[in-house]
C-alpha cells in the first residue's frame, strides 16, 4: 500500500493518555498504536469528552504520556527539546487569542519565531515565508488589519497562516472548523488537503465534521470508549467504526452516503 511505503513522521507505541492528580490517576483511553505518513491529512473524531484533545497534547508534549511512547521522525518525544520541536510541529489551538492586538502580518510572522534571533528580527527570508503563507492561505488582502477586527473564519485561517509560516512538516489543529458555518468549515478543511498535498506536509486535525472528514481525509483516528482506530475512510466505512461513536437512539450511520442521518 502506497501510504506504508512513506515517511513516518509520527508514531505511537502503546500510549496511554490521561491525567494524574495527587489522588488519583485517570485513563482517558489506552493502547494507543498510530502511524502518520508525510503528506497526509488526517482527521481526529470521537464524540465529546472522548479525549481527541488529550490525544493531541499529549502527541505534541503539552501534557505526559501516563504510558508509552510517541516518536516524531523516529526520536521519542521526551528527548525533543522545545526549540527541536518548534521546527518539527506546529499546534493551532482554539483557544482565544491573547495577541489580538496584532496585524494580521504581525501574527502570522510569530511563526518565524523558533529560527529568529533573540529580539525576533525578520530576514528577507522570513518575510519571504510569512508572505507565502498568507498567499497560501489566501488573506494577502487583510495582511494590515488588526487580528480583533477579524470574523472567526478570517482568524482560522490567520491561525493555519502562522502555522505554514512556521515551517514545520507536521501541524496540528484542535477542531479548527469550531464556529464556522458550513461552507467556511468545507473551506478550510479543503485548504487542509491541499496544503497537505502540495506542500507534502502531515496535517492532523480534531473535529466534529465526520462527513466532511470522510471526503477529505487520507486516513482517519476514530475514538471510542476503549478504542483507538486508524485507517483510510473507506476501510473504517466497512468495518462499522463510525456506527460505533455515538448511542443509536437518534441518529444512524449511513454506510452507502458515507453520512449520519436522524432517526424519525
Ligand atoms: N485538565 C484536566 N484534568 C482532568 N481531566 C480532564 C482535564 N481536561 C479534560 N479532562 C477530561 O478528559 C476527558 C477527555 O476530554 P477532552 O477534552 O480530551 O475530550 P474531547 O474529545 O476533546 O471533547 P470535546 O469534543 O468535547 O472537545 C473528559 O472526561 C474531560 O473531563
Amino acid at each position: 500500500m502506497e501510504n506504508n511505503e512513506q515517511h513516518i513522521i509520527l508514531k505511537t507505541k502503546n500510549l496511554s493518555i490521561g491525567y494524574v492528580s495527587k489522588k488519583a490517576q485517570t485513563v482517558i483511553a489506552s493502547g494507543i498504536n498510530i502511524e502518520l505518513h508525510q503528506g497526509e491529512l488526517v482527521g481526529l473524531v470521537g464524540a465529546n469528552g472522548i479525549g481527541k484533545s488529550t490525544l493531541l497534547r499529549t502527541l505534541t508534549k503539552v501534557q505526559n504520556p501516563i504510558k508509552g511512547q510517541v516518536f516524531i521522525n523516529n526520536k521519542p518525544l521526551e528527548k525533543q527539546s522545545a526549540l527541536d520541536l518548534a521546527k518539527i510541529l506546529s499546534l493551532v489551538l482554539t483557544e482565544k487569542l491573547i495577541s489580538k492586538n496584532l496585524s494580521v502580518f504581525e501574527l502570522v510572522a510569530l511563526g518565524r519565531q523558533p529560527y529568529t534571533n533573540w529580539v525576533g528580527n525578520l530576514t528577507s527570508e522570513d518575510i519571504f515565508i510569512v508572505n507565502q503563507a498568507l498567499e497560501q492561505t489566501h488573506i494577502e488582502d487583510i495582511k494590515h488589519k488588526k487580528c480583533f477586527e477579524l470574523s472567526d473564519g478570517q482568524l482560522q485561517k490567520v491561525m493555519i497562516a502562522r502555522a505554514l509560516s512556521q515551517d514545520t512538516n507536521l501541524i496540528i489543529l484542535d477542531e479548527p472548523t469550531t464556529h464556522l458555518d458550513m461552507y467556511h468549515k468545507a473551506y478550510i478543511l479543503k485548504l487542509l488537503k491541499k496544503l497537505a498535498k502540495e506542500t507534502g506536509k502531515t496535517i492532523l486535525f480534531s473535529s466534529h465534521e465526520i462527513d466532511l472528514a470522510i471526503q477529505l481525509c487520507d486516513s482517519m483516528i476514530v475514538m471510542t470508549k476503549g478504542h483507538v482506530e486508524i485507517d483510510q475512510p473507506c476501510n473504517l466505512i466497512q468495518s462499522g467504526a463510525f456506527e460505533k461513536l455515538f448511542p443509536k437512539d437518534l441518529i444512524a450511520f449511513d454506510e452507502t452516503t458515507g453520512s449520519f442521518r436522524i432517526k424519525k
